[in-house]
């Protein structure tokens, strides 16, 4: 989510609930703003205990070589990780925000996905196209304007329908972590990095006390964050540090399942490399990560699968070696992304995206697709990894 140019940071902790509307009969569950913190940095304090769940490592190191341990996408090839049981189980997920004078946005819509303990999904699209209320709806972090549709299961809890409580208390931080997009505004103002480092440290890993300085600095060796710089306040970050800050939190609260929401931004190439490649140990211990990218040569370092997404639906789901080196998208949308690209092709898709607020009935990327027919009037469903009616032939995509 891209907060508005002029909103101010508002820490996690001081954000009051947005105004809840009437029910509308569609919605399946609606909530407010929680008035508890967001993760990573400030829920960690406002719980209190040590429920740090254990995580089953090594899913995916056990079966990989140690020499392809630490690179990117050439470790891939032995992933079977998504057709184990899924630790979350994504269906039909829907989030509409309810607008003025009775109009609705619709920023998702009907998401289907599992993601397995071990893997990592990249989830890309355009800006606006709903990446991050997707991931906001998995925390329970949505304004009060929106509802929620579908299931999201994560074991026992379906985190559409749990109530705040258990989002609070054991959910966020604890059993699903985030990398924010605006971390600036999820760091604590009034604390260094350092002390909610060591802070979430204790609250969720129960590190002793005088283990605790020593781990953090592991942290945030690990997050590529300098540890000389751990006795800064946020403000005095800047945004590429903030972001390793927020990066270190969440690895450090150890939670099953890790939401990254454009963890790279405002990086510079080797620092986007070292993050991601932390990221994909992250996965390669066993857990979960879905990252939130408009960065597909980040995607294709870290990804198991992609998911890409389009005015709110996602129209690809592919394995990533497919994606990026095999045959390649299957959509017209993903391959126009693709051939974006300035190492490929660097045309940019014509026209823009539809409004949310506004969508047709069909194909919501007819108006753009070079291949578009007039069944394109008719929304595709999604079938076999792809929304489209006519996608184009495999040896024609680009490898
Ligand atoms: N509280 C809200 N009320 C109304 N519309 C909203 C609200 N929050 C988000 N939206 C809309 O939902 C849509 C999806 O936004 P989202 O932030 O998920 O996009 P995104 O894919 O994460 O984009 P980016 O890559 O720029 O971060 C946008 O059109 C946005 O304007
Ligand atoms: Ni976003």
């Amino acid at each position: 989510m891209t907060p508005p140019q002029d909103a101010k940071p508002v820490p996690a902790a001081a954000q009051t609930p947005a105004a809840a509307g009437p029910h509308d009969a569609e919605a399946v569950s609606e909530r407010s703003l929680v008035t508890s913190p967001s993760v990573p940095g400030n829920v960690h304090h406002a719980v209190p205990g040590n429920v740090h769940e254990p995580v089953p490592g090594n899913v995916r190191n056990a079966a990989r070589s140690a020499s392809d341990a630490d690179t990117g996408s050439d470790a891939k090839a032995d992933r079977p990780a998504h057709r184990r049981t899924p630790l979350l189980s994504v269906r039909g997920l829907s989030v509409r925000f309810r607008m003025r004078g009775g109009r609705h946005i619709a920023a998702v819509a009907d998401a289907d996905f599992d993601l397995a303990q071990g893997e990592c999904l990249a989830l890309v699209g355009e800006s606006g196209c709903g990446k991050s209320v997707l991931a906001s709806a998995l925390l329970g972090l949505l304004p009060g304007n929106a509802q929620t549709a579908g299931s999201a299961l994560l074991g026992d809890v379906d985190l559409l329908t749990a109530d705040e409580r258990t989002l609070a208390r054991t959910v966020r931080g604890r059993r699903v972590g985030l990398v924010p997009q605006s971390p600036a505004a999820h760091l604590t103002p009034v604390r260094t990095v350092g002390a909610q480092l060591e802070e979430t440290l204790r609250e969720l890993t129960g590190t002793r006390k005088q283990d605790v300085r020593e781990a953090a600095r592991a942290a945030a060796e690990r997050a590529a964050f300098p540890v000389d710089h751990l006795d800064r306040y946020p403000h005095e970050l800047s945004g590429g540090l903030a972001q390793r800050a927020a990066t270190a939190l969440a690895l450090v609260g150890d939670a099953p399942l890790l939401l990254a929401d454009e963890p790279t931004t405002g990086l510079d190439r080797d620092l986007v490399d070292r993050t991601v490649d932390e990221l994909r140990r992250h996965v390669d211990d066993g857990h979960a990560l879905l990252m939130i990218t408009h960065d597909l040569a980040a995607a294709e370092r870290v990804a198991d699968r992609v998911a890409v997404m389009y005015a709110g639906r996602i129209v690809e789901l592919a394995d990533a070696t497919r994606f990026f080196r095999g045959t390649g998208p299957r959509h017209p949308y993903a391959r126009g992304l693709l051939n974006a690209l300035p190492e490929r092709a660097f045309a940019p898709i014509p026209g823009m995206p539809p409004e949310l607020g506004d969508l047709p009935a069909g194909c919501a990327f007819a108006a753009r697709c070079a291949y578009a027919t007039e069944s394109c009037a008719l929304r595709p469903d999604f079938a076999d990894g792809v929304a489209c009616h006519h996608p184009p032939a495999q040896e024609s995509a680009r490898a």
